[in-house]
């Protein structure tokens, strides 16, 4: 895995005149091997930063680079999205949509196929059906399989579990955590609520209006925050709305320190 970093890189998008400054020189690391999250209301810019980052989304001043080298497209950055439909085809079976993004000459693309699916807490039997049979908690976990077949360097995650039900965003937010700790993936992990971010996050960066106007290791942020803006999100998410599914009912919230920084700190 590598870092993922972002140099004074802006995105506008339309006329010199009449367009939107989306990303304003924005300067910002992945460290190797660790999660970040990036949190910040609708429209600050995040998800054209994650675009900017895979070629979706046109970098209009710095430069992205990955491992200290300026990022290539098709290339070692994947992107998994809020809605797993945008990822996986309805006509494809599971299986045949993991296998289709597993790298060619690899030799047994079934057995890897079954391998990733297992890595995301899915049943090889699950292989041979199709998107909509699974639940939206299972599609998410199959595009994080797709996303991982494709060997990434770093894996940008878009929000993935903001359009799940609340009990089902804690087994989700847990299996991100599993896959960092088991693969080493660097991960930039992109969601409008504090109270998600700090559950899977190492470094917490907060955007407002395309500028990073705070960044540091999430434990700091949460309990020391600089900016006022950071303690307008603090505020409304310290009643903590994910659910737990290790704490038994499903239905304890977070508690207020994010377990990983806690994990880290033992
Ligand atoms: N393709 C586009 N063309 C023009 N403007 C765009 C485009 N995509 C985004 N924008 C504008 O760029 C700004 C940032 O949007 P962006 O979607 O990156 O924010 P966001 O923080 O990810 O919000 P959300 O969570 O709602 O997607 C907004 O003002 C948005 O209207």
């Amino acid at each position: 895995m590598s870092e993922l970093r972002f140099e004074g890189v802006s995105v506008r998008y339309g006329s010199r005149r009449r367009g939107t400054t989306a990303v304003d020189g924005v300067d910002l690391t992945v460290p190797d091997g660790a999660i970040v999250g990036l949190v910040g209301e609708s429209g600050s810019g995040k998800s054209t930063l994650a675009r900017a980052a895979v070629g979706l989304a046109p970098v209009t001043a710095g430069r992205i680079l990955v491992g200290g080298r300026p990022v290539r497209q098709p290339g070692p950055v994947q992107m998994v999205f809020q809605d797993p439909y945008s990822a996986l085809d309805p006509r494809m079976t599971i299986g045949a949509s993991i296998a289709e993004a597993i790298p060619r000459g690899r030799t047994d693309r079934r057995a890897e196929a079954e391998r990733l699916l297992a890595q995301v807490g899915l049943a090889a039997d699950r292989a041979g059906m199709r998107p909509a049979q699974l639940s939206g908690g299972q599609r998410q976990r199959v595009a994080l399989a797709r996303a991982l077949a494709a060997r990434p360097e770093v894996i940008i995650a878009d929000e993935i579990t903001s359009a799940l039900d609340v009990s089902v965003q804690g087994t989700v937010l847990n299996l991100v955590r599993d896959l960092q700790e088991r693969t080493g993936l660097s991960m930039l992990f992109i969601s409008h609520d504090l109270a998600v971010v700090r559950y899977v996050s190492d470094f917490i960066a907060v955007m407002y209006r395309g500028r990073i106007v705070e960044h540091g290791p999430a434990d700091r942020v949460l309990t020391e925050p600089e900016d006022p803006y950071t303690r307008e999100l603090l505020a409304a998410a310290s009643g903590g709305d994910v659910s737990d599914p290790d704490t038994g009912s499903g239905e304890e919230p977070l508690p207020v320190r994010p377990l990983r920084a806690q994990r880290r700190t033992r």
